[in-house]
């Protein structure tokens, strides 16, 4: 039995992550967090009642005998939250979005000296896994590209995690390019989206819209577009499952869900 505490309970990934843990016979919630909470208990939030889960609102309350920490908070969270985890012991599995590059390096050197294995996965969703390999693969061929990230417009953060580490998988391999007419100008300021490495990133919210994310390519007489598609939070929840199972085996911090697949 996996012993998991899950933090950001109120919110829309945060509740969905602890209904999966709460259904899932091998796991067991023995503990929420959320700092802007009052409840003391998860069953008092209507969509939980007849749980009868601790809920804490304070890092320094919490007591708890987890052995994972699941993450879905907000990105001026997410690094203490870590690192109190860490120090506790506890696997963070981390879906939070939006901490530095800085950040993320200090929890990995924490990790290993804490010995405590961990995962951080900008996106939990396989669809999206694939989607950035794909890219991968096909940035070897077709340096221009333009990436193009579809979001709910609640969403804090942009671009989106999923959208920068693309960006990052497809830098590892393709040839360094400034793309566009170097003289190109922009007539409304940002009309051109994110620059990183000379790719563009481009991030649209609309309400109606989940998580979704293309990526183009463009090549002289042809072009290859690749897709994905969350419809829905549980898409993410494939991943979370598999993270919270085996995250325990391990002794230092991994950044994407290939890495446990
Ligand atoms: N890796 C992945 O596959 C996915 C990642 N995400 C990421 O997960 C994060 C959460 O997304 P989403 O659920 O939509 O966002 P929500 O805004 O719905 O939820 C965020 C939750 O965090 C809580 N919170 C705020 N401050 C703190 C704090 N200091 N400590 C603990 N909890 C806090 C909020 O509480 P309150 O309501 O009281 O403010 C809220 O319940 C984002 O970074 C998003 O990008 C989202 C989907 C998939
Ligand atoms: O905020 C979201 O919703 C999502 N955030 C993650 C990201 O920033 O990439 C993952 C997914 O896109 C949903």
């Amino acid at each position: 039995m996996v012993k998991v505490m899950v933090a950001g309970y109120h919110g829309r990934m945060g509740s969905t992550a602890a209904q999966m843990v709460i259904d899932n016979a091998d796991f067991e919630l023995v503990g929420v967090f959320d700092a802007r909470g009052k409840d003391s208990n998860l069953g008092e939030d209507d969509r939980f009642k007849g749980q009868d889960v601790p809920a804490f609102h304070n890092l320094d309350a919490i007591k708890t005998d987890a052995t994972v920490w699941i993450d879905f908070t907000i990105p001026t969270a997410v690094y203490e939250n870590a690192k109190f985890a860490i120090n506790h012991g506890i696997s963070p599995v981390i879906g939070t979005t939006g901490m530095t590059d800085e950040q993320v390096a200090d929890l990995q050197k924490l990790a290993k000296e804490k010995q405590v294995g961990g995962l951080i996965a900008p996106n939990f969703g396989i669809s999206a896994v694939l989607l950035m390999q794909f890219a991968q693969q096909a940035a070897k061929y077709f340096p221009d590209v333009e990436i193009i990230e579809m979001h709910h417009d609640d969403k804090i953060d942009s671009p989106s995690g999923t959208a920068i580490s693309t960006a990052k998988k497809i830098a590892e391999v393709r040839k360094p390019k400034q793309q566009g007419n170097p003289d190109a100008t922009e007539t409304l300021p940002g009309a051109r989206g994110a620059e990183y490495e000379g790719m563009r990133i481009h991030a649209v919210r609309l309400p109606g819209l989940v998580a979704h994310e293309e990526v183009m390519f463009g090549g002289p007489g042809e072009g290859l577009t690749i897709r994905q598609d969350s419809y829905d939070r549980i898409s993410f929840m494939t991943g979370v499952k598999v993270a919270v199972e085996k995250i325990n085996q391990y002794h230092e911090l991994f950044i994407g869900l290939e890495n446990l697949l």
